[in-house]
Parts: C-alpha cells; structure tokens; sequence
C-alpha cells in the first residue's frame, strides 16, 4: 500500500479524508483519477479504486473480507434500526433473500398504475401552480422531485399515502423530516463515525436513550425526535397492514396500494416462509419500512430525477427530441397511459435516463473496511513508488477502501474520449469493445450507479421504472428551461448529490417552467380541466 502513488498528505491528523468528503470534492476526485490511474493511495490510511478488477475483488469476490465504515454500520442502527442498509453476513443473506423476490418485474409490472396515479397528482399540482401565471416560471423541482419519490415509495412500496401532492407547499412531516435528516447528520458526521462506534456498545438501549436525554446537544436530540417520528410512522404503517393482511384480501385490496405495494407482498409471501427464512415483525418493520423503502429509496432516485430535468432545460434539442418520441408513441396509444413494456422498451427515454446515470450518479462514492488482510488483484500493472512493477496490492486490515463510482462511470479508458460528456445518442449505437471486456462488477449496463455484489441496490428496477414515469408524464407536459438562477446552481457532493444555489446551504433546484408546446393530439394544455 506505501508504495502506491497517491496525493500527499493534506493534514498530519485527517490525511486527504477532507479532501476526499468535501461536498466541492469533485474536482479533487476527478485530479486524482486523471493523475494516478484507477488505484490510488490516499491518506488516512486508505485506497481508492475504480478499477473493475479490484472493485471486483472487493464487491463480489472477497466480500466477505469487507464490511461498511464502523460508524456508519452504527449510525444505521441508530437512524434505520439496524436495516438492510447495516447489516451483513447471515442475518443481511436471510433479508435479501426474502426481500429480492418482492423487487421482480412481474411485480414492478403491477405497479405501473399506482405510478401513473402518482404522477397525474404532480401534473395537476404543477398545472394548477402554472394556471396564475402560465409564463415561464422559477420552481424549486427538486422540492416536488422529493415529494413525489415519497410518495412513489409510499403508495407502491408501503400502500401507504404521505403526501396528497396537492399544490400546498407545506409537505407531509415526513419529507420534511427527510429533508432535514441528512444534514443533520453531516453535522454530527465526526461523532457518529468516531464516538457512536463505541458509545451504541455501552449499558442497555433505554440507559443509553437515558443519557441521551440529558445531554445538552440539540443537534442529537433532534435526530432522536426525527427517528422517533419515523418508527412511530413505520410501526403506523405495520400495524395496519397486519391488520388488514389478518382480514383478508378484500380489505388489502381497498388499501392504497391495493396490496400490490412491496411491504404487502413481503408480509404475505413471510407469513407462508419456513421457520428460519422468516423475518420476525421487528425486521419488517424497522428494517424494511424504514431503511430499505424510504432512506435508500428517496434520496436517491429524487437526485437522479432532479438532474435529469436540470440538464434537459440546458439542453433543449435533447428535451425535443425526447417529446417527440413520447408524443409519437402516446399518439399510437391515442392518448392512454403506457403499459410497463411500452415504457421500457422507449429508446431515447431509456438513453436519456442511463446517461444520466452514468455520469452523475447520486451517490458517487461508498466505502468499504477491509476486516481481513487481503490482496487486491488489478486490471493492469502501476509503477509503485519504488520504481517496480505492481500488479496487486496487499491490503491490511482495517483499511478504508473509496469505491469511485462517479470515476468508474465516465473512466475515458473505456468509455473513450468523450466520456465526460452528457450525450444520450452513445446509447443509440454500440458501445465501445473496452467497456464488454473490462467486465465492469455493476449489476447495470456495465455502470456501478447501483453497484455490485452481495449489497448492490435492490431497488435499480423499481428506480428506472418510477424515473421513466415520471419523466415521461412531465416531459410530454411540461417545458424545462434554465431558471434565472441557473449559474449559481452547485451540485454538492454530499453522500447522495443535491443541489443548493449560491450560498444558502438549503438543498433546492430552480427551473423554469411553462406549458409545453401543444404540437401533437395529446398535449394538450387548453382541454386541461384545472381543479
Ligand atoms: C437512482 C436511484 C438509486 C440509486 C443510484 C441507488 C444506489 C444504490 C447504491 C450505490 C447502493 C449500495 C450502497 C452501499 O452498499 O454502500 C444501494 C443500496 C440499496 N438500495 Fe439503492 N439506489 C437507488 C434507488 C433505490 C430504490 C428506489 C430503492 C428501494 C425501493 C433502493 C433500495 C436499496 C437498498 C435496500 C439497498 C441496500 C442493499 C443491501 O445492502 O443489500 N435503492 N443503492
């Protein structure tokens, strides 16, 4: 590892970590992989890769020597109970396995009208904000993006309903807690990573809630009401669905949902699982509802959304384009929703959305904790420091591992010279020969946007479906074009991407917005009856 190139140390005490985490970090990563190659020491002590054959290694092949960062495993078990997102081994193997069904395109299938419904309500929302003043107007979209991913995994995931997405601005509790969360956690990043490691081992959980009340720190006690909230929401959710679920399915199907959603399909296909493949309610309930359907589903996919649209109103031949196909193929359809092989199989819509993917993933790094001494094999040899050859790098244990997927997904070595540019079309014609052989470890279109491996995301299909609605609803309706704002807006690289303008801190994404053009049966925006 020593005798690995890599940027000198920044601070005797953080090594290159605020270098690395910064939430202006990009240019810093983007210099270190132009640089020193896809294997780069940094210092803390740590290795960060973006080459396919040691994030192989590290993903699929050895992952049992590889664990999450300490301190986030315990700020999962403090925020999310411990859910998918924290656990490993047995117990994480035991969760995928009966979780993985319930994400199937026979499922994702079901699900298409709930999504449809979903973005009827924001087009409405969005029409009727437009009806006072139909010129182009500045939106916060990343605000109704959020919304709408709420209540997209609320309806289809939960049969639960958060939010009306009426055109009131004041959101359910619930996304304003989601809105808050995070940045309240990266505020208290150092203690949670650091101390909570140490601090979640001692007494009992209620002494431990004992002395957390008692401390003066309002930056904790308001993550501890924020948590409260949402299990008090969760076991809301669960105890309705039990209930429901006990009745039979004539009272499921009169639920949101209609018993299609994940969490009823989960409980149902549980309730008939053997002894040890079975969840017990406390893994439903704090580890699916919370974890695994709304911290890694909203974020997410209301990032990648929000960047869409941002780079649609900056480029307007590619909003065109896309229109035109949605309008031509909702013309066949003489104006019905699309079914679910319809929508996937759109080609520019599915172009648009992978390029987008590709080269602005909303979480464009994760970390890895070697717990094992290993050897990381690579994809071709580096000159080490010392002058000789290295083609793999022992690694000790305890060393922190950056997995570059932003780096990964627009590395020129593959993807060609071109790679760091926004182009749909590459998607249209064959991709480049380097980019098959490679064998990239994602589990998406040779892309590590969702990763790889035993802890890839589980919800990619249910992603793509709900960005492909959504998308399709408000580009067929609606024009995007750049807000007065637009050169003051800065994509952070926070954990999960979000954008803020200037200097105010505040997550958000204005966007100019006005009724699209009425060129085709469809669109049209005079027949539209306003609420
Ligand atoms: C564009 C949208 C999304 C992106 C880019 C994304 C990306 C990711 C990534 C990179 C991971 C791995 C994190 C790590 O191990 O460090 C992950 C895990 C996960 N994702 Fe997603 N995700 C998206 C949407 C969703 C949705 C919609 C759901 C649920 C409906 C979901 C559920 C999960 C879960 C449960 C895990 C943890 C899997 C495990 O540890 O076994 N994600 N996602």
């Amino acid at each position: 590892l020593d005798n690995l190139p890599g940027p000198v140390s920044a601070s005797w005490l953080t090594g290159n970590f605020q270098q690395l985490f910064d939430p202006k970090a990009w240019k810093f990563h983007e210099s270190i992989a132009k640089t020193y190659g896809s294997t780069v020491r940094i210092h803390g002590p740590g290795l960060y890769i973006f080459d396919p054959k040691a994030m192989h290694t590290v993903l699929i092949k050895n992952q049992d020597a590889f664990g999450k960062i300490e301190g986030l495993q315990a700020m999962d078990q403090l925020i999310f109970g411990n859910g998918l997102l924290g656990t490993h081994g047995r117990h994480h193997r035991k969760q995928r396995k009966m979780l993985s069904p319930v994400f199937s395109a026979a499922h994702m299938r079901d699900m298409i009208p709930t999504f449809f419904e979903v973005s009827s309500k924001l087009e409405k929302a969005l029409k009727n904000r437009l009806q006072s003043c139909p010129q182009i107007q500045d939106i916060d979209i990343l605000s109704w993006m959020s919304r709408t991913a709420l209540e997209l995994i609320g309806e289809a995931g939960l049969g639960y309903s958060f939010d009306p997405l009426t055109n009131d601005e004041s959101a359910h509790p619930y996304s304003r807690i989601m809105k808050e969360l995070f940045p309240t956690v990266l505020r208290m990043q150092f203690w949670i990573m650091n101390v909570l490691p140490f601090v979640s081992r001692i007494g009992s959980a209620s002494f431990r809630r004992f002395m957390l009340d008692l401390l003066p720190w309002k930056d904790a006690h308001h993550l501890r009401d924020m948590t409260d909230y949402i299990y008090n929401i969760a076991g809301e959710i669960f105890e309705a669905k039990k209930l429901a679920l006990e009745k039979g399915d004539e009272v499921i199907a009169q639920q949101v949902g209609r018993g299609k959603d994940l969490i009823s399909i989960l409980m149902r296909e549980n309730m008939k699982a053997s002894g040890e493949d079975r969840l017990d309610d406390d893994e439903v309930l704090s580890q699916i509802i919370t974890s695994t359907l709304t911290f890694a589903a909203m974020d997410t996919t209301s990032s990648a959304m929000a960047r869409l649209l941002h780079l649609l109103s900056k480029h307007p031949e590619v909003q065109e384009k896309l229109r035109l196909e949605l309008n031509e193929a909702k013309h066949q359809k003489q104006g019905h929703d699309f079914s679910y092989d319809e929508l996937t199989t759109l080609p520019y819509l599915d172009a648009v959305c992978r390029e987008t993917l590709r080269l602005y993933p909303p979480a464009p790094i994760v970390s890895r904790i070697a717990i094992q001494d290993v050897v990381i094999p690579l994809s071709k040899p580096i000159a080490g420091l010392d002058g000789t050859e290295m083609y793999e790098i022992a690694v000790p244990s305890g060393t922190l591992i950056v997995l570059s997927i932003f780096n990964a997904n627009r590395n020129l070595d593959l993807w060609g010279k071109d790679a760091d540019e926004w182009k749909p079309d590459r998607w249209l014609s064959p991709l480049p020969e380097a980019l098959a052989e490679a064998r990239i470890p994602g589990i998406y279109s040779h892309l590590m946007t969702f990763l790889g491996g035993g802890h890839s995301c589980i919800g990619f299909k249910f992603s793509q479906l709900e960005m492909k609605v959504i998308i399709s609803v408000l580009v067929e309706n609606f024009q995007f074009s750049p807000s007065s704002k637009d050169s003051e807006i800065i994509w952070q690289m926070t954990p999960i991407t979000a954008p803020i303008v200037g200097r105010d801190n505040h997550a958000q994404l204005p966007i100019g917005i006005s009724l699209a053009i009425d060129k085709g049966m469809f669109t049209t925006s005079e027949s539209y009856e306003y609420d």
